[in-house]
């Protein structure tokens, strides 16, 4: 693997009104990984992500993103973003959809547009579903939808806020699969949020742990489970919360 850092965040911390949000949160991500960020509720996933995502604009700390402030990467066209809560216009098909995104990304060039596309087709692979207004899809054919959309324009880093939320156990197997071959095959680096800590097993080369705002131990799935002396991520996330 490439040791090239993507993304840096260093002493990060963010201020809603008078409540820290985060305290202190400190992570690197490597070209080419896929990253998970792991938490209880409220630990201040989603507002990591936003910083990094070049949303959020007023923090502290130190956040590089391939070196440069999140929002100028944002700007560059380096970032996808899928927040928790996307959802797609309900009045197009879900292919109108892809075109709208592809169209976005790729500035005017036809042919850069009809590859995206066909790769978000495979992506969100919903067959005949996919010329169906997307109003009439489940929540889970929705999430897989904005997944492709997020995917198939080939971005340098993909960050994902719970893509597997709201999936059956199918869809969430093909989208996992899906995040881990677009990481392996593009080199696409994919920093992702998550409760399912056995997927994030499964699927990440590194993870950080955030509680209360705080990053409380990060490395590989496997230096934490030996680390901790426990047979998986679930129970190593137990014992430090339990600790915290
Ligand atoms: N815009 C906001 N204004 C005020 N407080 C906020 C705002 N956004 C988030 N918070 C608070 O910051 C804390 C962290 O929220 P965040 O959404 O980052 O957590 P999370 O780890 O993503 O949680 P979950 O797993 O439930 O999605 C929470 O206490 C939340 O209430």
């Amino acid at each position: 693997m490439n040791e090239e850092i993507v993304i840096s965040v260093i002493n990060l911390r963010k201020k809603f009104g008078n409540f820290w949000a985060l305290k202190d949160v400190n992570f690197t991500v490597k070209k080419g990984e896929v990253f998970g960020l792991i938490g209880p509720n409220g630990a201040g996933k989603t507002t990591t992500l936003r910083v990094v995502a070049g949303i959020i604009k007023s923090y502290e700390g130190i956040v590089k993103v391939f070196g440069l402030d999140p929002v100028k990467a944002k700007n560059n066209g380096y970032i996808s973003y899928m927040p928790e809560d996307a959802f797609p216009y309900e009045k197009l098909t879900g292919i109108e959809n892809l075109q709208f995104f592809a169209e976005l990304y790729s500035r005017g060039d036809k042919r850069k547009t009809q590859e995206f596309v066909e790769l978000g087709i495979k992506i969100a692979n919903l067959g005949d579903k996919i010329y169906q207004p997307t109003s009439t899809y489940s929540r889970g054919m929705k999430r897989r939808l904005i997944i492709a959309r997020t995917l198939m324009v080939m971005p340098k880093l993909a960050i994902l806020d719970e893509p597997t939320s709201a999936l059956d156990v199918d869809s969430a197997v093909r989208v996992r699969n899906t995040i881990v071959e677009m990481s392996k095959k593009y080199g696409i680096t994919i920093i992702l949020s998550s409760h399912n800590m056995l997927e994030v097993q499964y699927m990440c080369d590194n993870i950080a742990m955030i509680n209360d705002g705080k990053t409380i131990i990060s490395g590989s799935p496997n230096d934490i489970i030996e680390k901790l002396k426990v047979k998986n991520l679930e129970e190593a996330f137990m014992k430090v919360i339990s600790n915290a």
